[in-house]
C-alpha cells in the first residue's frame, strides 16, 4: 500500500471531443491535464474518455489511428513525470500492424507505462466490429501498491470481466468511455453495480457534448466499494474529483465476506 495508506484523490476529465480531428484533441487533453495537475488539491490519479484522440470517426479510423500509440505514449509518459501523477490515459484509437485497437494505457508518477489494455467486448451499436480488433488481455496495473484495472465502456455490462479483474487483486477499477444518450440508467446502473458486486471503487469518464446525430451525457462518476456515488458530473465539460481510501476496500470485503462466500464451483459460465 501506499505511503498516505492507500488515499488518493482522483480527477477525471470529462471532455468534448471531436471526431477525426487529433490535432484538436491532443490540444485540447494536453491543456486540460495542465489545469488538472495545477488544482491547488492536487490529484493523484488524472483519468481521460474513451477514443479521445479521434473519436468515432471509424470510416476513417485506419488513417487516423496513432501508429504503435506512439504520439499519445509519449505525450501521456511526459505528463505524468513532469506533474508526478498517475495517468489512466483513457483510451485512444491505435494502429498496430494493419489493426487498430481501442487502447487504454496507465502511467505511474514515474512516467513509466504501468499497464494497457485494449478493448475486450466491441460495440455493435457504433459498429466497433467493422473496424476494430477485440484485445485478449487484462488491464491490470500496480497502482501505489496496490492493483487496479482499466475496462473500457461497453465492457461494463460483462460482470465476468469486471470479477475476473476483482479476482486478480483489482481494488480499483477506472473506466473510460464514450456513453451515449439515452441509456443514463444503465450506466448508472451498471456502474453502481460493478462496484457493490465486486466491492471495489469504480472510476468512470464519459466524454461529452455531440458527435454527428449522437449526443453524450457526460454523467462521469466515481462509486466507492459500498456503491455510494462519491462524485457524479453533469453533462457539461468538466473536471470530477473524488478522494478514494484503498483500505475501505479491505474493511467492505471482511464485513460481508462475498469472495470467501462466492460457490463457483456451481455457476455454469
Ligand atoms: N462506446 C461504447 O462502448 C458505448 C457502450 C454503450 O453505449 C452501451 O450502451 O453499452
Amino acid at each position: 500500500m501506499s505511503g498516505n495508506g492507500g488515499k488518493l484523490r482522483i480527477s477525471a476529465l470529462q471532455l468534448h471531443i471531436d471526431a477525426g480531428e487529433p490535432e484538436l484533441n491532443f490540444a485540447r487533453v494536453r491543456s486540460r491535464l495542465q489545469e488538472a495537475a495545477a488544482a491547488a488539491d492536487k490529484p493523484d490519479v488524472i483519468v481521460l474518455p474513451e477514443m479521445w484522440n479521434t473519436g468515432y470517426a471509424l470510416d476513417r479510423i485506419g488513417e487516423l489511428a496513432d501508429p504503435d500509440g506512439e504520439r499519445t505514449r509519449a505525450m501521456l509518459s511526459a505528463f505524468s513525470r513532469e506533474a508526478g501523477v498517475h495517468v489512466v490515459g483513457g483510451s485512444i484509437a491505435e494502429k498496430r500492424a494493419q489493426e487498430v485497437y481501442n487502447a487504454a494505457y496507465a502511467f505511474n508518477r514515474e512516467g513509466e507505462l504501468a499497464g494497457q489494455y485494449e478493448k475486450m467486448h466491441l460495440f455493435r451499436l457504433m459498429e466497433e466490429e467493422k473496424h476494430l480488433a477485440a484485445g485478449s488481455r487484462l488491464g491490470l496495473f500496480p497502482l501505489e501498491g496496490a492493483d487496479a484495472a482499466m475496462m473500457i465502456c461497453y465492457d461494463i455490462r460483462f460482470p465476468e470481466l469486471a470479477r475476473s479483474l476483482a479476482l486478480a487483486g483489482a481494488k480499483a477499477l477506472f473506466v473510460p468511455a464514450e456513453w451515449p444518450k439515452p441509456r443514463l440508467h444503465h450506466w448508472r446502473s451498471l456502474l453502481i453495480a460493478r462496484a457493490i458486486e465486486n466491492q471495489m471503487y469504480v472510476i468512470a469518464c464519459n466524454r461529452t457534448g455531440t458527435s454527428g446525430e449522437t449526443e453524450f451525457f457526460g454523467h462521469s462518476m466515481i462509486v466507492d466499494p459500498w456503491g455510494e456515488v462519491l462524485a457524479e458530473a453533469g453533462e457539461e465539460e468538466t473536471i470530477l474529483s473524488a478522494d478514494i481510501d484503498l483500505a475501505l476496500v479491505d474493511e467492505v470485503r471482511a464485513r460481508i465476506p462475498v469472495f470467501e462466500d462466492r460457490r463457483p464451483q456451481l455457476y455454469r459460465l
